[in-house]
């Protein structure tokens, strides 16, 4: 794996994207030397679990316990989000990665901001540039709409957001609550610990900010990378990935110390299912007992692919920190409080040690 050089992000020289359309072949800046750091997993091998939410009578929980504890990722089905608005909300991150650079380029995301059009975030630490385009949406899409459809209703895109946030916001609630139930909490617990998910919002629900990914065609998949490999500065993300695979889950298979081998493991698309991805702050919120998982996306030949991700953390002003009740007599908690700024700040610093730098004591390094 190229590793990130954690203590100085890159500053990329090439100001615009290149022409993914247009171009033939894998540019130098783009050409990535070890794509397969790790073997991919053949399909007759253990896959990520499936899991129904509308099956009420069987063991959900365990199901969701098993997922978390040894993948750190699942797809749901029986979500009760309408198959329509999925069809919609690919069809509006389409219809804006299909607009001229130049104009997405004018909803560029400021250097000190979150929300607009550009390269992931995680780019700078890494050499080489990745095969992508996104589109961050922190609170109302509207300016951003009004800026790339100058001439058009910025309404239409908009609506299909707004509706698309509300749904994941229910269905984000929902797994949080049976996320934390299945850790061993009453659902009068995990709805009162922190107050971002009981029936009524007062503490100030839940925040999240919705990413659209735009992968296009690429000459020679093999040399390419979609997203590096991440894990998610979120309690939860819920991802939409249509029809067309690319999401990787890195499975670590021996754990015993240093014998610790890992593949990855393509998720594959299924109708109408959404992924669920453990992120860092749900790690620090059960004291690591529910670990983020590590992901990134590889390319294709053939399929523009488009996914939307619902990253959703705490209010902003509320600080996430090791459930008293999931934290054992002979284990203390592992991580200090940090809101869900803070957190994101120390990421955009550290990358992969982010999460250790938010250890109380020194643990070993190999606990994370
Ligand atoms: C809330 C956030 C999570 C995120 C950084 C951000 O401030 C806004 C963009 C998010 C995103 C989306 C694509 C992958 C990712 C790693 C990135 O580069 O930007 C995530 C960030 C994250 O989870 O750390
Ligand atoms: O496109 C994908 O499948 C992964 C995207 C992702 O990891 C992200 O947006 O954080
Ligand atoms: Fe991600």
């Amino acid at each position: 794996m190229i590793m990130p050089t954690a203590s100085e992000p890159i500053r990329h020289h090439h100001a615009h994207p290149i022409d993914f359309e247009s171009v033939r072949e894998v540019p130098d800046s783009h050409a990535w030397p070890d794509l397969h750091d790790h073997p991919t997993a053949s399909a007759q091998g253990a896959a990520v679990p499936v899991i129904d939410l509308s099956a009420t009578a069987t063991n959900v929980l365990e199901q969701l316990a098993r997922a978390c504890e040894s993948w750190g990722a699942f797809q749901v089905t029986g979500h009760g989000v309408p198959t329509g608005l999925l069809r919609r909300v690919e069809a509006a991150a389409r219809g804006l990665f299909a607009l001229p650079t130049n104009r997405k380029l004018e909803a560029a995301r400021p250097d000190d901001g979150v929300s607009g059009y550009g390269r992931a975030r995680i780019s700078c630490f890494f050499p080489k540039l990745m095969w992508s385009e996104g589109f961050t949406i922190a609170g109302s899409p509207l300016d951003h709409a009004r800026t790339l459809w100058p001439d058009d209703d910025p309404l239409a895109f908009c609506d299909v957001i707004e509706e698309y946030k509300e749904e994941m916001k229910k269905l984000a609630r929902k797994l949080m609550r049976m996320m934390l139930v299945s850790l061993g909490l009453t659902v009068a617990e995990a709805e009162g610990k922190t107050g971002w998910i009981g029936p009524s919002e007062e503490a100030g629900g839940m925040s999240a900010v919705l990413q659209l990914n735009s992968y296009p065609v690429c000459p020679d998949p093999d040399r390419a990378m979609g997203m590096a490999a991440h894990t998610d500065s979120t309690l939860l993300t819920l991802l939409f990935q249509s029809n067309t695979s690319g999401l990787q889950v890195l499975q670590v298979v021996g754990d015993n110390g240093r014998d610790r081998t890992a593949r990855w493991v393509t998720v594959p698309p299924m109708p109408g299912a959404l992924i669920v991805n453990v992120g860092d702050l749900f790690q620090i919120l059960s004291n690591g007992r529910y670990r983020s998982v590590v992901h990134r996306a590889v390319v294709s030949r053939t399929s523009h692919r488009v996914s939307v991700a619902y990253m959703c953390g705490p209010p902003a002003a509320s600080k996430v920190e090791p459930i008293g009740k999931l934290v054992g007599p002979g284990c203390g908690p592992v991580y200090r409080p940090v809101t869900w700024p803070e957190y994101l700040s120390v990421k955009g610093k550290l990358f992969d040690k982010a999460l250790a730098s938010v250890m109380r004591t020194e643990v070993s390094l190999e606990r994370i």
